[in-house]
């Protein structure tokens, strides 16, 4: 199979669909691999390294985009839209339930659009968005702490406090992959964490993991409230697969937070999860006040630590891409259901059921 890797456009984006070595593993299993010049330099990847591993370097997105199979990170925008096809299959995050257009374009022109995010095991993992839901989620933290800081708007808070003084208070909405990640930093840099999951068996295993160093409560509008009102950070990681974010935290929560506190909403990338963050920003301009309150909602957070995210992401989704090119896709869904999940768009339809419910369109199971 060809395969084609364009270098990522969207703002600050330093990651690459693949890195040297994953591209390696492609070549010898006897396929095609078209790497833009100069896409994976944000990661520390030079061309000389891609052509070293057997890559065919090209010029132009356009010539990237016309292999059977193209291996992106994030989700195409407008400008990528042109190279759309029929007999295209398109692997990258999507997030289509946040991305009207996107999936509008992906539907007129037929792609077969197979989405990171959506790829699940039986067991309910999700194995490609985990690596960039660990980094987000450390990231959240790290990038939390600095908005604390009065010079860039916070109230001037220490996450740790000192001897005598209190320790700030960190509050986690949805305690998965994400909210996991960041409940350790949290801890590790000594905040007071509380982390809000509605799954009981989730806190059980929090509870397990992090023992007395972090509160668990039970989802619900009150534990929200309160928890979010008090904190000093608040971290949004809800997911529910495929689906837009449910707005779980009202504009009435975020205004009763005092001035200065931080919101980050990881969630951004499926909609948001808290009502006033309306919109993602870019990595060049990554916070708005509302309410006397920092909004960071960057739509792709481990772009800025591309280095560590290109290698974590080519880890995961090699395997997967692997199946798709030596199989073929229809050969790599049947034999393996956990891939199918992934699919999103077929033949003009959308084959995601949450996605078809975000638009009430018709969802069309794709049998293979
Ligand atoms: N902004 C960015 O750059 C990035 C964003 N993400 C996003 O982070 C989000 C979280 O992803 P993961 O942690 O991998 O998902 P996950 O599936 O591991 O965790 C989601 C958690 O939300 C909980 N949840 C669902 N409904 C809830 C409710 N009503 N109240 C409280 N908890 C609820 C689930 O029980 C689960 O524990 C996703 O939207 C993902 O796309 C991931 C990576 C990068
Ligand atoms: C999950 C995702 O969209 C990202 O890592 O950017």
């Amino acid at each position: 199979m060809t395969i084609g890797v364009p270098k990522e456009i969207k703002n600050n984006e330093n990651r690459v669909a693949l890195t040297p070595a994953g591209v390696e593993v492609l070549i010898v299993a006897g396929h095609k691999v078209s790497v833009q010049k100069t896409a994976g330099e944000g990661s520390g990847f030079t061309d000389a390294s891609y052509a070293k591993a057997g890559a065919n370097l090209v010029e132009t997105a356009a010539e990237a985009w016309t292999a059977e199979m193209v291996m992106k990170v994030k989700e195409p925008i407008e400008s990528e839209f042109q190279y759309f096809r029929d007999d295209l299959v398109l692997f990258t995050y999507l997030h289509l339930a946040a991305e009207p257009k996107l999936t509008d374009a992906l539907l007129k022109s037929k792609v077969t659009a197979i989405a990171y995010e959506t790829i699940q095991l039986p067991n309910g993992q999700l194995p490609l968005l985990t690596p960039m839901s660990e980094v987000a989620g450390r990231m959240a933290v790290q990038v939390g702490a600095c908005f604390l800081e009065k010079p860039n708007g916070g109230k001037g808070v220490l996450l740790s406090g000192v001897p005598g003084v209190r320790r700030a208070k960190v509050a986690i909405i949805g305690g998965g992959v994400a909210g996991t990640n960041a409940a350790k930093i949290a801890v590790g840099l000594g905040a007071e964490v509380t982390i809000i999951d509605n799954n009981l068996n989730r806190l059980r295993e929090l509870d397990d993991i992090f023992g007395y160093q972090v509160s668990t409560l039970a989802s619900n509008a009150t534990t929200i409230a309160d928890t979010v009102k008090n904190s000093d950070l608040a971290i949004g990681a809800v997911l529910i697969p495929g689906a837009k974010s449910p707005k779980l935290v009202t504009e009435a929560m975020v205004a009763a937070m005092e001035p200065g506190s931080v919101i980050v909403d990881i969630a951004i990338d499926q909609g948001g999860m808290f009502e006033t963050s309306d919109h993602a920003t870019t990595h060049d301009n990554p916070v708005y006040v509302k309410h006397g309150v920092l909004h960071y909602s960057v739509g792709n957070m481990p772009g800025a630590v591309a280095h560590t995210s290109t290698f974590a992401l080519t880890n995961a989704t090699l395997q997967y891409a692997l199946q798709i090119a030596n199989k073929g896709y229809t050969k790599a869904f049947a034999d393996n259901p956990a891939l199918l999940k992934g699919l999103n768009t077929y033949k003009g339809a959308v084959a995601y059921k949450a996605v078809a419910d975000a638009y009430k369109y018709e969802y069309v199971e794709a049998a293979f």
